[in-house]
C-alpha cells in the first residue's frame, strides 16, 4: 500500500509504517495541482494542520482509505466530504495533549511577565529594568475556554501554580470541574467577567469561530488573552486593537486563522501581543506520540480492522474485537446474500444479533452488513459511509439484541424488506471461524457463504435436483456442495449449491423454465469486476 505523507511526522512512524511492508511517500508542502497528482494512488494521507484535506482532494484520492491526522485538530478535514467518499479520518487525540498544556503554560508566564520583550531589549544592548512590571499569577483568575483533553491538564498546572479557575465548557460536567478545582460559568460571559487571563482549548467549529471578539474582550477587562487552541476562534483584529488600545495588557498567541501567518496580520505589529508559530504539539516526545499512534491506525484500516480514534466510523474496544471480527465478514455476507435473493427495492434493513454475540458493541459489524446490502447494488460503498448511505436513500435501519439464541451460540440476521415482500439470511460461525449460513427465509440450511451460490426454490417433488445438477453439469459448471431444505413433504423446497464457476445467463434460464422451479438466484459473493472477469 502507498502511505504519502504531507507534513513532516516523527521518523518512527515513518519507520513502523515501512517496517510493515508498505510504501511510504514523503511531500512536504505540496499544495493545489501537486496535492492532487500526489494524492491519485495513495491508501492513506497523513497530514498535520499543514494540508488542507478538501473535497477535491478526496475526489482526486480515488484509492485512499484512510486520512490520519498525526494530532488533534481536524479543522482542516472536510469529514463530511471523506464519509461520503467512504474514507476514514482518523486523529491522535492523546498524544501532544501534555506539550500543548505546557506551550500554554509557558505563553501565559511569558505574556504576564513580558518575556520576549524584555529579551529582545536586553539582546538590542538595553538594560530596561524599570520598563517592565509584571503581573503576578498566583491568586489571579484563570477563565478556561473549553474543558476538554488540553484544558484539563493547563487546570491542573496553572491551578497547581497558585492560580483560581473558572470554567466555561457546555458539554463537560459540574462534578468533572469540581475534580479539577473549577468553577463552571453558565456562559461565556460569566466566565470572561470573573477571569483576569483567558485560555482557549476548544476546537475551531461553526460555533466557536469567532467567539471571542470586541464584546467579549471588553468584557475581559484588563486582563490577557493566551491562545495555543486555534486561529479563528478569536477575531484577530479586534484582539490586536484591544491590546494596542486597551483593554487587555497583553496576549499570546500560538495559533493564526491563516497559517502560515500573513506578514500583515495585525497580531504582529503590537508590542504586547507575543507570538509563536503553531508550536504547541511541537516536542519531541509529542510528534514520536502522535505519528506512532497514527501509523497504527493507518495499518489497522489496512487491515480491515476498527481504527481506534476513527471520527466518521464505527470504532470499538480493543480487548473486544477478537471477539467481534468474525462476524464482521459474516454479517456482511448475510447482507450480500440477502440483498441479491431480494431483488426488488430495499425500503428496510434489519440486523438482528441473538446469543453471546449480542453483549458485544456492534456498530461495526452492523455497518459491515449494510456494506454486505448496499454493494451488490453498485453503489460505491463501505463500513463508513454504509450508514450515510441507507439514511440518505431513506433506506431504514435497525438494529436488534437478545440474549438468548435457540440453537447456536450467535446467529447474526439481516433481513431486508419493503411493504411487499421480505428476505432473510441467517449466519453463525462454528468453531475456528468456520462461516456458515445457517437459515434462509426460514428455511433451516448448512451453507457455506463463499464463491459462487445458486438458490433455488421448487415444489418438493421428484428429480428437481438431479434435473438442476445435470443441467449445471451440461454446461460445464461443477457443483462443489449442495444442501437441500424443505417445509413439509410434497410442499415447496429450497436448495443451495456452492459452484466452482459462475452459471451463465443461459444456464439459469434453462433451469427456471422448467415449471417445478418457482425461483433460481445466483448469488455472487465476490467482487463484481471478478465475477465478469470469469464469465
Ligand atoms: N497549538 C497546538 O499545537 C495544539 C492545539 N491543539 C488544539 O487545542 C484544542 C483543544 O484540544 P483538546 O483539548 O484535545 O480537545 P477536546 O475535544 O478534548 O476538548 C475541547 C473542549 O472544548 C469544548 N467545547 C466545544 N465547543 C465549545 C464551546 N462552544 N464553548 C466552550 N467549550 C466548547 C468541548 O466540550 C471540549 O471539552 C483544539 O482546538 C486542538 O486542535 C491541540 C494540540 C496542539
Ligand atoms: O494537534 C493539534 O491540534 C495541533 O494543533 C498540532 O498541530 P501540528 O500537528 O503541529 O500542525
Amino acid at each position: 500500500m502507498k502511505v504519502l505523507v504531507t507534513d513532516p511526522i516523527a521518523d518512527a512512524g515513518i519507520q513502523r509504517l515501512r517496517a510493515a511492508g508498505h510504501d511510504v511517500e514523503t511531500a512536504y508542502d505540496v499544495e493545489g495541482e501537486a496535492l492532487l497528482d500526489a494524492v491519485a494512488d495513495a491508501n492513506a494521507l497523513i497530514v498535520r494542520s499543514g494540508t488542507e484535506v478538501t473535497d477535491e482532494v478526496l475526489d482526486a484520492a480515488t484509492d485512499l482509505v484512510i486520512v490520519g491526522r498525526a494530532g488533534i485538530g481536524v479543522d482542516n478535514i472536510d469529514i463530511d466530504a471523506a464519509t461520503e467518499h467512504g474514507v476514514i479520518v482518523a486523529n491522535a487525540p492523546e498524544g501532544n495533549v501534555r506539550a500543548a498544556a505546557e506551550h500554554t503554560v509557558a505563553m501565559t508566564f511569558a505574556t504576564a511577565r513580558s518575556i520576549p520583550q524584555a529579551h529582545d531589549r536586553l539582546r538590542g544592548g538595553e538594560w530596561a529594568k524599570g520598563e517592565f512590571l509584571g503581573t503576578e499569577l498566583n491568586g489571579k483568575t484563570l477563565g478556561i475556554v473549553g474543558l476538554g483533553r488540553v484544558g484539563q491538564e493547563v487546570a491542573k498546572r496553572l491551578g497547581g501554580l497558585g492560580m483560581n479557575l473558572v470554567a466555561f465548557d457546555p458539554y463537560i460536567s459540574e462534578e468533572r470541574a469540581d475534580q479539577l478545582g473549577a468553577d463552571l460559568a453558565d456562559d461565556l460571559e460569566g466566565c470572561l467577567d470573573q477571569a483576569d487571563l483567558i485560555t482557549i482549548h476548544t476546537p475551531l467549529t461553526p460555533e466557536t469561530e469567532n467567539m471571542i471578539g470586541a464584546d467579549e474582550l471588553a468584557t475581559l477587562g484588563g486582563g490577557y488573552v493566551v491562545n495555543c487552541a486555534r486561529g479563528g476562534i478569536i477575531d484577530e483584529p479586534a484582539l490586536a486593537e484591544a491590546v494596542e488600545d486597551g483593554p487587555l495588557k497583553g496576549a499570546a498567541i500560538d495559533v493564526f486563522a491563516e497559517e502560515p501567518v500573513d506578514p500583515d496580520n495585525p497580531l504582529l505589529d503590537v508590542d504586547d501581543v507575543i507570538v509563536t508559530p503553531h508550536l504547541g504539539a511541537s516536542t519531541e516526545a509529542a510528534q514520536e506520540n502522535v505519528a506512532t499512534a497514527t501509523a497504527d491506525q493507518v495499518l489497522a484500516a489496512f487491515r480491515g480492522e476498527p481504527v481506534m480514534n476513527a471520527l466518521n466510523a464505527p470504532s470499538m474496544d480493543e480487548s473486544a474485537f477478537p471477539r467481534v471480527r468474525p462476524y464482521i465478514d459474516l454479517a456482511e455476507t448475510a447482507g450480500k446474500i440477502a440483498v441479491q435473493l431480494f431483488d426488488d427495492r430495499v425500503e428496510e434493513v434489519e440486523i438482528s444479533y441473538e446469543g453471546d454475540i449480542a453483549e458485544e458493541e456492534l456498530d461495526l459489524v452492523t455497518a459491515s452488513a449494510l456494506k454486505g446490502c448496499f454493494e451488490p447494488l453498485e453503489w460505491q460503498v463501505n463500513a463508513v459511509n454504509a450508514p450515510r448511505i441507507a439514511d440518505e436513500r431513506g433506506i431504514d435501519v435497525t438494529e436488534t439484541k437478545s440474549r438468548s439464541s435457540e440453537d447456536f451460540q450467535s446467529l447474526v440476521t439481516v433481513t431486508v424488506r419493503n411493504s411487499d415482500d421480505e428476505v432473510s439470511v441467517c449466519g453463525t460461525q462454528f468453531a475456528g471461524e468456520d462461516p456458515r449460513i445457517v437459515r434462509i427465509d426460514g428455511y433451516r440450511v448448512d451453507a457455506i457463504p463463499h464463491g459462487h451460490m445458486l438458490v433455488a426454490r421448487n415444489d418438493d417433488v421428484p428429480g428437481v435436483i438431479g434435473f438442476i445438477g445435470s443441467t449445471l453439469g451440461d454446461h460445464d459448471v461443477n457443483i462443489a456442495a449442495m444442501f437441500n431444505a424443505r417445509e413439509t413433504i410434497g410442499g415447496e423446497a429450497l436448495s443451495v449449491y456452492n459452484l466452482d464457476d459462475p452459471p451463465s445467463d443461459e444456464v439459469l434460464s434453462a433451469i427456471l423454465d422448467d415449471e417445478r422451479l418457482i425461483d433460481v438466484s445466483y448469488i455472487s459473493l465476490n467482487g463484481a469486476a471478478e465475477d465478469d472477469e470469469q464469465r
